[in-house]
């Protein structure tokens, strides 16, 4: 006991405690978002990042916090204008500037007498140093730390999901990510004067990475995470004081043992369970969640269909002139004028790279015109999310993020809840009814990189289902999927169209198109736009992809039609 006790008898050793704990428990919430979004890199150069300006503070005398702060800024603007102007990828700018800060610390150091202590200090803290002061300086900006983390917690989420998916659902990513920048600097610069700013980044990606071997949720990480950077701080200063090592590297090194330790004894747990699974019959799968059952159809569709077809039932789903949609100097779609009616299912068909995906992005809102004009639903596509319900092409499965299926499909309903508002009893049964209508209740506590790419495919259209919608926006939905599965997309979109809901969706199979009420053809600007007798005819495809194109004996496509809409391609 004594053995216990011992090395927090004083106040200074108490204080040591105290300030590791605040930077510990700041570090390790803010640190869990870090991991999810892959951001880890990023809070190393902010933790090496601040010693120019802290440097600087000492010299004119400053608070090094205001120097360290100024120092973050100036990381963030060059890190920014390097991924902006230079097709570099992002982790370059962060090690371009993480040297070069660290480096220009260290000269700045240098020029002055006490060059070693000072940079000792500062890289390695002085746990055993902190002053009362500095402890009061320290509650503040831990509890606003705090706070962020967890009320930020559905943007931050969706973030780390997919940025375009926040966009879709009004999360507002680059305010958040933005915000999130803030919270790393803050942990890194109360963090510093306790553990040193070398040392910091062991409490900022240490628990949260070891959290992770452990929870199954997103809540539960933060749990694991908290736990594990208060019991680091506390072994830390223990181990230190009876081994005679320094304290606060002995704080940043626990929790990155703890992780190596948990990781082996995952991997031996697992080792030993495999043979004994191989002998047992396969454990049923978790029943689907919902003894409920699905909402009455009255109530679903009464709370979904009334809702959002009041104001825009007699605007066009969709309005372009000349608009033109590029990236960089690139342009994706030229010129191109066309106009959608709600409640048809429209496909926009076209050769690979012709701009299909695009056009959806913009439908969406997540791709401003370059020039010309797109309305949806009569205003901006910007101010149409919450009738939009979007499945992207490719959602790069973020496979760090320990997310249950129910949990992705939640998500469509964050467009309607926003950041705060709980989720009601309706909001439940609106998630289950998208999980029965996908037919993947039987995997809704699977973790998402645990299923199939097919899989995956049904649990965002049932996320885009779960979301207030009169819009989906399906990019190429069935590409990959098997006859069953493909039939059920197939019978959501005629489900969806009986709902006088419009669909928009992109594909490469005519027979689809030209099931479809609407056809947009495009091969870098739309080329035609009408019924598909009209649009897909023979001349127009050989147009769109390339003549010679098509089989003289091909079936599929007819000979060009009279075109009394004036589609046919001159
Ligand atoms: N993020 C991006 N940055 C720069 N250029 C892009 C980007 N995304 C797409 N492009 C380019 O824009 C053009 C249209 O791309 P888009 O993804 O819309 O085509 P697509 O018709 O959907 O293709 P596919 O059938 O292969 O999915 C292509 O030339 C592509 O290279």
């Amino acid at each position: 006991m004594e053995w216990l006790i011992e090395p927090f008898a004083l106040g200074f050793q108490q204080r040591a405690l105290a300030g590791g704990l605040i930077s510990a428990i700041m570090a390790s919430m803010v640190g869990v978002w870090l991991v999810l979004r892959g951001m880890s890199f990023f809070g190393d150069a902010f933790a090496h990042g601040i010693l120019p300006g802290i440097a600087v503070a000492m010299i004119l005398d400053v608070s090094p916090a205001v120097g360290a702060a100024a120092a973050v800024v100036v990381m963030v603007l060059l890190i920014e204008w390097i991924h902006r102007t230079t097709p570099l990828h992002a982790d370059t700018g962060i090690g371009l500037l993480f040297v070069a800060m660290m480096a220009l610390g260290v000269v700045i150091i240098s020029t002055s007498s006490s060059y070693s202590g000072s940079l000792t200090g500062i890289l390695f803290g002085d746990a055993l140093g902190v002053t009362p002061d500095t402890l009061r300086g320290m509650i503040i900006p831990a509890i606003i730390v705090l706070v962020a983390s967890v009320v930020m917690y559905r943007p931050l989420l969706a973030l780390a999901f997919s940025q375009s998916k926040a966009q879709s659902l009004g999360m507002r990513p680059k305010l958040i990510h933005a915000l999130l920048l803030v919270l790393i600097a803050a942990a890194v610069i109360v963090g510093f004067r306790s553990v040193g700013t070398m040392l910091v980044f062991g409490l900022l990606i240490g628990p949260p990475a070891t959290a992770s071997l452990l929870s199954r949720t997103v809540p539960q990480m933060f749990a694991w995470s908290l736990l594990i950077s208060v019991f680091s701080v506390w072994a830390g200063l223990l181990l230190s004081f009876h081994l005679g090592t320094a304290g606060s590297a002995t704080m940043a090194l626990v929790p990155i043992v703890l992780f190596f330790l948990v990781l082996a004894l995952r991997q031996l747990v697992r080792s030993l369970r495999r043979p004994a699974a191989r002998l047992q019959p396969q454990a049923a799968e978790p029943a689907a969640a919902s003894d409920a059952g699905p909402p009455a159809p009255s109530d679903l569709h009464g709370h979904y269909d009334e809702h959002d077809s009041v104001e825009s039932a007699s605007a066009p789903l969709a309005e372009a002139r000349g608009l033109v949609l590029a990236y960089g100097q690139h342009t994706a779609v030229d010129e191109s004028s066309f106009s959608l009616r709600q409640g048809e299912v429209t496909t926009i068909i076209g050769p690979n790279g012709s701009g299909k995906s695009t056009l959806l992005h913009a439908l969406a809102g997540l791709t401003a015109p370059r020039s010309g004009s797109l309305r949806v639903l009569g205003g901006k596509p910007s101010e149409s999310w919450k009738k939009v319900a979007y499945v992207m092409q490719t959602v790069e499965v973020p496979t760090g993020i320990p997310l249950t299926v129910r949990e992705v499909v939640a998500m469509g309903r964050y467009s309607r809840l926003g950041w705060f508002r709980p989720f009601s009893g309706a909001d439940r049964r609106r998630v289950q009814w998208a999980l029965d209508e996908l037919e993947i209740g039987d995997l809704a506590d699977r973790h998402l990189a645990e299923l199939s790419g097919g899989q995956r495919q049904r649990v965002y259209v049932a996320q885009a289902l779960a979301q207030d919608h009169t819009v989906l926006l399906l990019d190429e939905p069935l590409t990959g999927l098997d006859i069953t599965s493909a039939r059920t997309i197939d019978r959501i979109i005629h489900s969806e169209q009986a709902h006088d809901h419009s669909v928009v969706m992109t594909t490469h199979d005519l027979e689809e198109s030209r099931a479809s009420d609407h056809v947009l053809l495009v091969a870098g600007r739309v080329l035609a736009s009408g019924p598909p007798a009209q649009v897909l005819t023979r001349r127009n495809l050989e147009i769109a992809y390339g003549l010679g194109a098509l089989h003289r004996d091909s079936d599929a496509v007819p000979e060009v039609l009279p075109d009394p809409g004036g589609d046919d391609l001159p």
